[in-house]
């Protein structure tokens, strides 16, 4: 039974998948300080937030059961994504799910600027009839500046171009073909900044996106800009837009979010040119639904070791591509693992070559596995697809993936080399149609092997009785040969055999194998 907390409030409809589930417990428990999450995530296999819950490491660092951190919404900055990574906790996201709602939402916080309708909502509510003071301006015409044209800045601008403004965006991944299909100027933030008389940002929080709206942009802005931000606290530098809207620069701004949440004490609040609105962009009832329905159906994905898509610590894997893939991960795990048994020394760089009808492929997604099988085995059960590559890196292992055209006869194989600080080994493995798979080469010896359960590889010189020694061996000693393989290059020369036993061979026994004087060594491998 799978343990998943919810810890922000979350829809219930969205949820159902989650509570219908047989095989999952569902904990809602909102608004928890940290140190009460972390006494009780111990218990917890996923946890599913929204952006009022800030997923610390002091939180991940207790989490010894976590698999999965769900984030019902886009942005992330709640979640520390490294921590989790290292930790191999699968972060997933729900990014579709609130586009259009927080689209409409920056349009309508557009619109309630331009034309001060909070402002006027609050004189009337307060008794006035005030006609003068809430003169706004009209949209049609008007430069409005996109600042991120990802998912929901494209909409903004889409809607933009039907009440007839003029779009210009910054957005480093917009090409010039793209713009053109969505009527846009591309634009450096410069251009941007300073030809607009709207400016809406849609960028996630980043190291590079923090504060870039600042004093130096401001300056560059046309009199009477008007500032809107739907997207992050941060982008926009509170600070510098304070002193804009004050020194009558910026005629208006209408925020969404801020650099601290829930803003108490933040001086905009007490600007007659601002209106707020706190953190709703996503606050529909069909975003909600759908962000819960995704998140939902994401996290029973990874529990249940199934194939997921959007995990924002992962490379997303298009589903074409999963379905190419998937017969590979067993067969890329074991050759991992099959390697880092057989090589001796320190790990410093593995080699994984893709040929046959692998080379038409993306192949990253086995290269992880391949790596999550080589280090499990030095590194335990801490190891992960998703950490594995981070560990690599932590530790100076360099990480090779290559394609060859050289298929060596098979329609498709995985050739594995690991180089340590004494030796270099090789395997290569294949999936055989109607046989699964099969190791087919160790150490540039052909062999032909179910890669599971446990092995002997022995390296000897081919003479006469050497085989009918090492079964005598292992006979005396009770230990089931149930296949077997020879491989050699030359008649007389080097060679190995691999034994599939029925179970484990104890030290002793391998020790004695490793003294017959046609014996070079013994290796011991768990698959
Ligand atoms: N107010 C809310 O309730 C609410 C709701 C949903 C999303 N959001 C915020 O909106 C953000 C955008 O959401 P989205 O779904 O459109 O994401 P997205 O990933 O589709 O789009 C983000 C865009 O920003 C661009 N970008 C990244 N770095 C940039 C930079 N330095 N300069 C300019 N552009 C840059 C990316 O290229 C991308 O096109 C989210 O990250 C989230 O923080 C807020
Ligand atoms: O990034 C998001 O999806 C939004 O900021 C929504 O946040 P919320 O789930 O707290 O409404």
């Amino acid at each position: 039974m799978f343990k998943i907390l919810v810890s922000d409030p979350l829809s219930e409809v969205g949820l159902q998948k989650l509570l219908e589930a047989t095989d999952v417990e569902v904990v809602q428990k909102t608004g928890l300080k940290e140190e009460e999450l972390v006494q009780i995530i111990p218990e917890f296999d996923a946890l599913l937030v929204r952006s009022q819950t800030k997923v610390t490491p002091a939180i991940i660092e207790a989490a010894s059961r976590l698999k999965a951190i769900g984030r019902a919404g886009v942005g992330v900055d709640n979640i520390n994504i490294q921590a989790a990574t290292s930790k191999g906790i699968v972060v997933i996201n729900a990014p579709d799910g609130n586009t259009i709602s927080t689209a409409e939402h920056s349009f309508a916080m557009i619109m309630a600027l331009a034309r001060r309708i909070p402002n006027a909502y609050h004189s009337m509510m307060n008794g006035q009839w005030d006609r003068k003071s809430f003169v706004g301006v009209e949209l049609n015409q008007k430069v409005l500046g996109v600042v991120g044209l990802g998912r929901i800045g494209t909409e903004v601008a889409k809607r933009a171009k039907a009440f007839n403004m003029k779009v210009v965006a910054y957005d480093p991944f917009l090409t010039e073909e793209r713009a053109k299909k969505l009527g846009v100027t591309p634009a450096s933030i410069k251009e941007l900044v300073s030809q607009a008389d709207f400016i809406t940002t849609h960028t996630p929080l980043t190291k590079e996106t923090k504060y870039l709206i600042s004093t130096k942009e401001f300056a560059l802005m046309k009199d009477g800009v008007r500032i809107i931000n739907c997207a992050r606290g941060g982008i926009i530098e509170e600070k510098a837009l304070y002193e804009a809207i004050v020194s009558g620069k910026v005629a208006g701004a209408a925020l969404d979010v801020f650099e601290v949440e829930p803003p108490m004490e933040n001086p905009l609040l007490k600007l007659p040119k601002v209106i707020v609105t706190p953190h709703l962009g996503a606050s529909t009832v069909e975003a909600q639904e759908n962000v819960a329905i995704d998140v939902s159906e994401e996290i029973l994905h990874v529990l249940r070791e199934q194939p997921f898509k959007n995990a924002v610590n992962l490379p997303s894997i298009p589903e074409n591509i999963i379905e190419k893939v998937e017969p590979y991960f067993a067969l890329s795990e074991k050759l991992g693992s099959f390697i880092a048994q057989i090589a001796v020394g320190g790990l410093e760089e593995i080699t994984v070559t893709y040929s046959g009808e692998l080379t038409e492929i993306d192949t990253a997604s086995l290269t992880r596995t391949v790596l999550k099988g080589a280090l499990s085995y030095h590194l335990g059960e801490g190891v992960n697809y998703i950490n594995a590559p981070h560990l690599a890196k932590n530790r100076g292992i360099n990480v090779v993936e290559q394609k060859s055209t050289a298929n060596k006869g098979f329609t498709n194989l995985i050739a594995v080399s690991l180089k340590t600080n004494q030796e270099e080994k090789t395997v290569a493995g294949t999936m055989l149609n109607g046989y699964g798979a099969r190791i087919v080469k160790v150490d540039g010896y052909p062999v032909d092997l179910q890669p599971e359960g446990h092995l002997i590889l022995v390296h000897h010189n081919d003479r006469p009785g050497a085989i009918g020694r090492v079964g005598t061996i292992l006979g005396n000693n009770n230990v089931n040969i149930a296949a077997m393989q020879v491989g050699r290059r030359d008649m007389g020369g080097n060679a190995i055999m691999i034994l599939s036993i029925d179970r484990p061979a104890t030290p002793d026994v391998l020790d004695v194998l490793g003294e017959l004087n046609e014996i070079t060594s013994v290796t011991e491998i768990d698959l």
